[in-house]
């Protein structure tokens, strides 16, 4: 599948302008976009400044040369190269694999164009092979993990190799939910964004412009999407 991540991320950098914002997502495909991108500005002497999703992405953004800057210092982001986790026929997926969910959320809603690169494996007709990731504060997140077995979604808490609980970039919790029985997406996310303690969730529906996938060598634009496109 490496191959087929860095077919994907090639094919971003080659859409990236000079001049421009740039927002670096988290995992390993972005990494690889990180590392080609960092390249090509050298290359090219270009004029990019970039805003990272994680402080992984930001760290190896600075060590190769890129200009990584608060995302409070910049007005917007022209584009956003991110990784994705699952992906459906209409460009909506599940983030949060690598826990940087909060992040790519926030960087991608101050983006005016988000690309997605993923490896054909994770290009399905529905979302749910993958768990969802829910992003809660520590403070009373049984509570929620209570709420969300109700609902009948077979919480985790996602774990450390050492069995600890894992702690995001903001210091919360992650609690990996099972969704393979759910058909109404956007009445999910609504309910998950009403657990008071739910600080954000890995569905990210109607955020992807583009999407690109290494293997299939497809790329896909949400403004020419049709069942025509996306199923042949
Ligand atoms: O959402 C993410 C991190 O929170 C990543 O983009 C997602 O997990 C994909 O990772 P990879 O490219 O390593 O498969």
């Amino acid at each position: 599948m490496n191959i087929e991540k860095n077919q994907a991320a090639r094919m971003a950098v080659e859409k990236i302008q000079n001049n421009s914002v740039v927002g670096l997502g988290s995992g390993s495909t972005a990494a690889i976009f990180i590392r080609l991108l960092a390249e090509k500005v050298k290359k090219e002497h270009m004029n990019i400044v970039c805003v990272a999703t994680s402080i992984k992405s930001g760290e190896l953004g600075s060590s190769l040369g890129l200009k990584v800057v608060d995302i409070d210092d910049v007005s917007s982001i022209d584009v956003t190269v991110d990784g994705a986790d699952e992906v459906d026929y209409d460009l909506n997926g599940i983030k949060g694999g690598g826990a940087a969910l909060l992040f790519e959320k926030i960087v991608a809603s101050k983006s005016k164009y988000n690309i997605w690169i993923i490896d054909s494996s994770k290009f399905h007709k529905k979302l749910g092979n993958f768990k969802l990731p829910v992003e809660v504060i520590k403070f009373g997140s049984q509570r929620i993990f209570d709420c969300l077995q109700e609902m009948g979604l077979n919480p985790t808490y996602r774990l450390n190799d050492d069995s600890t609980r894992l702690l995001t970039d903001s210091s919360n919790y992650i609690i990996d939910i099972d969704i393979q029985h759910v058909s109404d997406l956007k009445s999910l996310s609504n309910a998950l964004e009403n657990l008071t303690g739910v600080v954000e969730h890995g569905l990210f529906i109607n955020i992807c412009n583009e999407l690109l996938i290494g293997g299939l060598k497809k790329d896909i634009k949400r403004s020419e999407l049709d069942d025509r496109l996306v199923l042949n």
